[in-house]
């Protein structure tokens, strides 16, 4: 059967993360394979960050193994690409110029990193914006030029920490929709960390609850909803049999982790 022998996206084999005496995070095993979009949930200070960093290439593991398409990481792993809470661009260049900044790094020729800057323009729904600086923009905005930059050095696993946590309400919703069109367009591996359960519902495949800190895996859910999917399937029976679900497993752990720290 087609997929059954591939080698898994990301594979996290026994991995334990220890800062000084502190356990960050304890044993985890987890595979992504390709084409799934995860989304991890859990407490604050449960190892979420630290498990994408450790993909990423910017921190390793205390014990045990992270391979991702098969390797460890000697160093920062130009197949993630990384999109933060906050906007990261580079603010003396303009929209285009941040997008296509990969490209330019790869070598790419001044219109060909143009054509293909324009397209994930297109993508994020910056049209008309593209001389534009960082500092015109909305954060919304900003977090777009971001997300269309990852796209644009085409990444085999997209890396995003909380990445619409600063923005308001309304923008989040449309962001995450996009995102979502992106997802159902690209079937790129998608590894997502919020403290929302509707937006880890609205966005993933596939949810992972982390126990309070040294972080855990202690729930593993499919994410049946069908794609594609928009704001609308948070009013559907199958969203809040889910959402309650998860809510159960991840108050338990909040409460431990308010708990431990008292
Ligand atoms: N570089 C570091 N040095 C020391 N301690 C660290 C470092 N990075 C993370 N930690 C600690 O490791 C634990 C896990 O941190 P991490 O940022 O991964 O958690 P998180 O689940 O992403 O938290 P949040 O949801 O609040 O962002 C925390 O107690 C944090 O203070």
């Amino acid at each position: 059967m087609e997929g059954l022998n591939q080698t898994p996206v990301i594979q996290f084999s026994n991995v334990s993360k220890s800062y000084g005496p502190m356990l960050a995070l304890n044993d985890v095993t987890l595979t992504v394979e390709e084409g799934e979009f995860v989304v991890i949930v859990g407490a604050s200070g449960c190892g979420k960050s630290t498990m994408l960093n450790m993909i990423a290439g910017f921190d390793e593991p205390t014990q045990g193994r992270i391979q991702i398409q098969g390797k460890e990481n000697t160093g920062v792993n130009p197949q993630c690409g990384m999109v933060f809470q906050q906007y990261a661009l580079f603010p003396w260049m303009s929209v285009e110029d941040n997008i296509a900044f990969g490209l330019k790094m790869k070598g790419e020729g001044k219109a060909q990193r143009r054509a293909q800057a324009q397209a994930y323009v297109d993508m994020v729904g910056l049209r008309g914006f593209e001389k534009a600086y960082p500092k015109a923009l909305s954060g919304g905005m900003r977090q777009r030029v971001a997300i269309a930059r990852v796209l644009a050095n085409n990444p085999s696993v997209m890396l995003f920490d909380e990445p619409f946590a600063a923005l308001d309400a309304m923008t989040r919703q449309v962001l995450q929709e996009q995102l979502v069109r992106i997802y159902e367009q690209q079937r790129k591996t998608i590894l997502f960390i919020t403290h929302s359960i509707d937006e880890a519902l609205l966005l993933s495949s596939r949810i992972i609850v982390m126990s309070a800190r040294p972080g855990r895996v202690v729930q593993d859910i499919a994410n049946d909803l069908p794609y594609p999917r928009n704001a609308d399937v948070q009013l559907s029976d199958r969203f809040v049999d889910l959402k309650r679900h998860i809510w159960d497993s991840v108050q338990a752990e909040v409460v431990r982790s308010i708990e431990s720290a008292a």
